[in-house]
């Protein structure tokens, strides 16, 4: 089974007013919390967006893959990673990948686009899950929400996972999530 992660930094809008001068034009609705999303250029999920991520390479933990991830791919150095899902894919009844996610508001830097990706900040009202893997807007509302989630999501028909039918999946919310360690998994 593949072991991966994605990372969704987070932060607040931005609401086009100069604080200094136009505080009294700002309104909750104008500052929305924004996310961080990529649109992914090659690989899996090509032309979908997604939180920057990828697969865990041999003796790096999960939490070390999302950082070295979103550094590679969007140029962002992010910290203080929150754990706040553990997803199992299966492919025609088979364990596929096991995705660890997590959030964060913590990080430095600005996003870059890379070979791999093209990031861009969005409204977390606005995600555009008609344009991610189907099963995004089962859990990345919550997530974005605060909540956690432990969810096991099933896809038929073949290789890649990309082209196959997303068809069931059960999922938990406020979930403890047995793999939130700095350690590596083993199955
Ligand atoms: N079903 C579903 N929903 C949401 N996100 C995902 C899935 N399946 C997935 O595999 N993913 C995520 C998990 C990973 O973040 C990516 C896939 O990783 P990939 O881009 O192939 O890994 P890299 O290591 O960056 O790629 P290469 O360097 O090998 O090209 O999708």
């Amino acid at each position: 089974m593949i072991e991966a992660t994605l990372c969704f930094p987070l932060r607040d809008g931005e609401t086009g007013a100069d604080p200094a001068t136009d505080a009294d034009l700002a309104t909750d609705d104008e500052t929305g919390r924004e996310v961080l999303l990529i649109e992914k250029r090659r690989g899996l999920g090509e032309g979908w967006y997604n939180g920057p991520g990828g697969k865990c390479e041999p003796g790096e933990t999960p939490r070390e893959c999302a950082i070295r991830e979103t550094r590679e791919e969007v140029g962002l150095e992010v910290r203080d990673l929150e754990k706040a899902g553990e997803l199992r894919f299966l492919l025609d009844g088979e364990a596929h990948t096991f995705c660890h996610v997590y959030r964060t508001r913590s990080f430095e830097g600005e996003p870059t686009a890379s070979e791999e990706a093209a990031p861009e900040w969005v409204p977390v009202d606005d995600v555009p899950y008609d344009r991610m893997w189907d099963d995004d807007r089962l859990w990345l509302p919550g997530v974005l929400e605060g909540k956690t989630v432990a969810g096991e999501f099933r896809f038929e028909g073949g290789t890649p996972l990309d082209e196959a039918d997303f068809v069931d999946h059960e999922m938990a919310w406020d979930a403890s999530l047995e793999g939130d360690q700095d350690e590596k998994r083993s199955y």
